[in-house]
């Protein structure tokens, strides 16, 4: 497709949806526009736009698709703005908040000026930010919400599909309403848990500093998501607040339940408790990717001595398998350290299995 594409916030999102466009949509021109300057000359310099916009004002008329890809307060006031300005006919306006009731209220303000409003939201991505963490294929195989506004057609919602294809997105429509209940069960609400697990963790570590150490493995997974933008978080804890009160009275009644059962150490009703999650847990679809994305990691135990880990990144380049992320977990002088190895595919985590089982002796198991 040709056009002018207009993304505001070049963050992880805007980068990310500027690179799958520009992939299946090479003759598009890209215009950008973010309020930090570092962000914008970043993704310029990167090639993941094709122009600055002098002003948020000056990319929105210039657009045939305009893309709103900033925190959700800011999401309202853009919506605001652009419903003032003179568009260009036909434009297409989207965003990728990840609440979509408060946005598409706002957003009636376009509907009723005859402006195609769809609200969108790519249900992947990662506690990073910034444009440099963005990926082409960041929302391959994750889902795609899209919440049509009421003078968006069936013929705009086909329009924005195709700007999407380079997403490899699996889009579906919902009511915003569906949205914000869905995405508060299984992601707003599990941000506020991790944050409060780490909370807790970091109070207690006050008093016994070992506790940070300790602080590995299980712990650091479910909390991971605690380390994403607390503006992000911020903002979309306001706009689901009704959804996240629910849900917030919800788990304290179940919290109540559970430390009846320990008091009165109900063995049934603990192993059920445990058990019950885990059915459903293990039920949940493994490989595709969901609002808390699936990583494919490989831990592998190394021995504690420099060069080991270039050794085992050098047997990964050799064979071409590109690595996402390596970290190491739990390193003491006098045991073996963990090394975690993250791949961007099941099929690249399982060559690099076969590679480093084939070149070294070292134990590796998959999670
Ligand atoms: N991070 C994630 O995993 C996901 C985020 N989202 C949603 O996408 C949106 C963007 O999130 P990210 O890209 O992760 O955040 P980000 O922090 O990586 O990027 C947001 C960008 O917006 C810019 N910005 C903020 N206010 C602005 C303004 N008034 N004008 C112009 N630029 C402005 C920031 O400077 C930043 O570069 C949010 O609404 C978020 O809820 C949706 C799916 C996944
Ligand atoms: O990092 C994670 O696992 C996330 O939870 C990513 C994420 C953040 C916000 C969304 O609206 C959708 C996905």
């Amino acid at each position: 497709m040709r056009g002018n594409v207009f993304i505001a916030g070049l963050g992880l999102i805007g980068g990310s949806l500027a690179k799958a466009i520009k992939k299946a949509h090479p003759q598009a021109h890209i215009i950008g526009f973010d309020v930090r300057e570092s962000e914008l000359g970043l993704a310029e310099a990167l090639n993941i736009i094709d122009e600055q916009a002098v002003s948020f004002e000056e990319g929105a008329k210039k657009a045939d698709l305009i893309i709103l890809a900033v925190p959700v307060l800011k999401t309202e006031q853009m919506i605001e703005i652009i419903a003032g300005l003179h568009l260009k006919e036909g434009v297409l306006v989207t965003d990728t908040g990840s609440t979509k009731s408060r946005i598409m209220k706002r957003a009636s303000l376009l509907s009723e000026k005859g402006i195609a409003f769809i609200g969108g939201h790519p249900m992947a991505g990662s506690h990073k930010s910034g444009v440099a963490a963005s990926k082409e294929l960041l929302f391959e195989n994750a889902f795609y919400l899209l919440t049509p506004g009421s003078a968006a057609e069936e013929k705009h919602v086909a329009i924005l599909k195709k700007w999407l294809d380079g997403t490899r997105a699996k889009i579906l429509e919902v009511t915003a309403e569906e949205h914000d209940e869905m995405t508060g069960v299984i992601s707003h609400f599990p941000h506020i848990i991790a944050a409060s697990l780490v909370h807790q963790a970091r109070k207690y570590n006050q008093e016994n500093p070992l506790i940070e150490r300790l602080a590995a493995g299980g712990f650091r997974d479910i909390t991971r998501i605690a380390s994403s933008n607390p503006e992000m978080w911020k903002d979309i804890s306001l706009h689901n607040k009704e959804m996240l009160l629910t849900l917030l009275t919800n788990w304290r009644d179940e919290m109540n339940e559970v430390l009846s059962i320990l008091e009165t150490e109900d063995e049934d009703k603990l192993y059920r408790y445990f058990n019950e999650a885990k059915t459903f847990r293990d039920g949940l679809p493994a490989a595709s990717k969901g609002a808390i994305p699936a990583f494919y990691e490989m831990y592998v135990d190394v021995p504690d001595y420099p060069g080991v880990i270039s050794e085992l990144t050098g047997y990964l380049a050799d064979e071409r398998i590109s690595i996402t992320n390596i970290r190491i977990v739990e390193t003491r002088d006098d045991v073996f350290g963990v090394l975690v190895i993250s791949f961007q595919s099941e099929e690249d985590r399982h060559r690099a299995k076969h590679c480093i089982e084939q070149k070294t002796t070292y134990d590796l198991f998959l999670a």
